[in-house]
């Protein structure tokens, strides 16, 4: 697992949304091929989406050949109601970037069948061969969608009741009154989450520390559902200085050093690009890049580099 800590809310969003549009160009997604993205609700992921509609509208990424999945919606709330998952996605997101609506999909909170519902949409995923990146938020409690504290870590998309301090911390959507929150909802299981190729989790404020510290600093646990994420071979959690409150300063250095590391190799990498073309014995008698340098080769470059450009 990899954690990212970013300044800000703001900074967060923009780092999410810029990794996205790249995970995405790189796939290079066609209609019979497309990319497929699992997304959230709430307040965190509000600046990445803000990110990704400043990029469409830049011309650098599309969404028309993107099939999404929503995490979650409440039961028994109209699709058309200002709080409801669908409207939020809409408001937010989709309707501010190219994506054809029938790639959209959202569970049906007012389905008359809803355990079919639920069988049905993880049948859709796997028609797609699955997820290819989830984008995910957390409660405070670590919920990762609506996967409440003791819910199953091997759970599939499902009926579930809501925790109270999720209809507490919910009902500042709802005129800040309790009996307006729904009290269940239909939300992708963790194992939903965790079968997915590649798992991205926005966790900003302070409120969200604790859930943050108990996720990635103790064990595997169905009290945090977001705790199993260490089971995920290729998970990344980005977070503001706010949420990192609760974390041992250790922790947080670690996972710094990690990043200044990876930053390190990658420009390492990309003057060893700069060098292949250029003079260095890394290039054969005609300046032609060789294909395949030897070890003595690249601990020669490896040395120049230190010595020129690490200094
Ligand atoms: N079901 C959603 C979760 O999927 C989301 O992660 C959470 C966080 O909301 P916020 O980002 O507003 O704190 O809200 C709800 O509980």
């Amino acid at each position: 697992m990899r954690l990212i800590i970013r300044d800000d809310a703001a900074a967060v969003g923009q780092y999410i949304g810029d990794y996205i549009c790249k995970r995405i160009n790189d796939f290079k997604p066609t209609p019979d091929r497309p990319f497929v993205l699992g997304l959230p609700t709430g307040s965190s992921p509000i600046p990445t989406y803000k990110r990704l509609i400043k990029l469409v509208k830049e011309g650098k990424l599309s969404f028309k050949h993107v099939v999404t999945f929503n995490m979650d919606e409440y039961v028994g709330l109209p699709e058309d109601h200002p709080e409801s998952y669908h409207t939020f996605m809409f408001r937010e997101f989709f309707s501010h970037i190219d994506i054809p609506p029938n790639q959209v999909n959202i569970l049906n909170g007012n389905a008359k069948d809803l355990i079919s519902e639920c069988n049905s949409y993880e049948a859709k995923i796997a028609s797609y061969g699955g997820i290819e990146l989830f984008l995910g938020g957390i409660g405070e409690d670590g919920h990762i969608a609506f996967n409440e504290p003791g819910s199953s870590l091997s759970s599939r998309t499902r009926i579930k009741t809501l925790a109270y301090d999720t209809i507490l911390a919910n009902a500042r959507f709802f005129d800040n009154d309790i009996s307006k929150v729904p009290r269940m909802a239909l939300t992708v299981g963790v194992k939903t989450v965790l079968d997915s190729k590649e798992v991205i989790v926005v966790v900003t404020g302070q409120r969200k520390a604790l859930a943050l510290s108990k996720a990635i600093e103790e064990g595997v646990n169905h009290l945090w559902t977001l705790s199993a994420l260490q089971m995920h071979p290729w998970a990344l959690i980005v977070v503001d200085e706010d949420a990192t409150a609760e974390l041992h300063v250790k922790t947080v250095k670690y996972f710094k050093s990690i990043e200044r590391v990876q930053d390190e190799v990658e420009a390492m990498h990309a003057q060893f690009r700069l060098y292949q073309s250029s003079t260095l014995p890394l290039v054969d008698g005609k300046g032609m890049p060789k294909n395949n340098v030897s070890e003595m080769e690249w601990d020669e470059w490896y040395e120049h580099l230190v010595d020129h450009h690490l200094a």
